[in-house]
């Protein structure tokens, strides 16, 4: 019998150098050719995927491009955006994939949205990389241009824009993708973690300013679809402890008590493998489930019965 599993996409999956909409959906498709073997599995596929490089640059577009008869649009919007965007190349890819294998499934791309905190302390220390990297002195003169633009040092490789990054409570459209799920149909949802919306004292939402972290999207939309798995790729085979020191260690077997300890010990990058870390944590102290970290390249080998790092409670 398959399983429910939401698949968490990273850069590695979508992003190139040129940053072309055709070179885009070039590396899409070698990722949907992975991921196809879940559904020729008989799993049930809910597919999510990351946006900052695509977020940011559309900011820049939109920056640089703007006057007063064609307005910059504000942060949520191009988050949706990117959620039409890219699920545009995903989808098609993905039925492409579905065609050339025979298969009949239809796959169809959610805007979705997902409530935060109002008083998120998130709102208040931006902290969410997004867009191209800077040299110092580029990112002084770009927030000399842009005064609201705030950059910081990503990870040694360089300098961003950073914006808000709050927590994800709830998938507002998790029924929605749910009735796609029991239909047989493959949901793109939650992509750029979703669209961060408010919720009023009347019930409206209102989008804010902010990019979500998709893998911790990845957990709660998992969480509230009752997915018997969360799957993240990016671009490790595993989860490693002394991680680029000669004495690196895979994690392959971890519970989520060990995982915390290693955190204490400062073992995950802040920004990169932290917030996976994490992520994880949640989904499987929440549910009870299992979830697994490891590379998009890895996914035959975990699709055929083992490897990458395995987080159970
Ligand atoms: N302890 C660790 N174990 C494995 N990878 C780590 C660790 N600490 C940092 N990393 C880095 O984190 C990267 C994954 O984060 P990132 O590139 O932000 O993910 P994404 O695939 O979502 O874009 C890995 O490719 C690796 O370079
Ligand atoms: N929204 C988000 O987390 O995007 P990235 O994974 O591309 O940083």
């Amino acid at each position: 019998m398959g399983k429910r599993i939401v698949v968490a996409l990273g850069g590695n999956a979508i992003v190139t150098k040129t940053g072309t909409a055709d070179s885009q959906i070039r590396s899409i498709k070698e990722t949907m050719k992975k991921l196809v073997q879940f559904i020729e599995d008989g799993d049930e596929l809910v597919i999510t995927h990351g946006n900052g490089p695509q977020v940011g640059n559309l900011l820049l577009q939109q920056i640089n491009g703007s006057s007063v008869d064609n307005p910059a649009m504000p942060l949520d919007t191009s988050v949706a955006m990117t959620q039409g965007s890219i699920g545009y190349w995903m989808q098609k890819s993905l039925d492409e994939v579905l065609k050339e294998k025979k298969l009949k499934k239809n796959v169809a791309t959610i805007v979705t949205q997902i409530e935060v905190k109002e008083d998120d302390p998130a709102f208040k220390n931006p902290s969410k990389p997004i867009g191209p990297f800077y040299s110092k002195h580029e990112a002084t003169v770009q927030h000399t241009m842009h005064s609201g633009c705030i950059f910081k040092e990503d990870a040694g490789r360089g300098y961003r824009r950073v914006v808000p990054s709050p927590k994800p409570q709830k998938i507002i459209e998790a029924p929605v993708i749910e009735s796609l799920l029991v239909n047989g149909t493959v949901p793109i949802a939650a992509g750029g973690g979703g669209v961060p919306v408010i919720c009023k004292e009347n019930g409206d939402l209102q989008g804010v300013e902010a990019v979500i972290d998709k893998d911790f999207s990845a957990a709660k939309l998992a969480e509230n679809i009752n997915a018997d798995e969360l799957i993240i790729l990016t671009a490790v085979d595993n989860v490693f402890v002394n991680y680029n020191q000669p004495s690196q260690k895979a994690l392959t077997n971890v519970t989520i008590d060990e995982l915390k300890q290693y955190i204490d010990e400062g073992q995950f990058a802040a920004g990169s493998m932290l917030p996976k870390v994490r992520a994880v944590i949640d989904f499987v102290e929440n549910t009870g489930k299992k979830a697994v970290i490891t590379s998009l390249k890895n996914v035959d080998k975990l699709i055929a019965g083992g490897t990458g790092t395995v987080i159970t409670k």
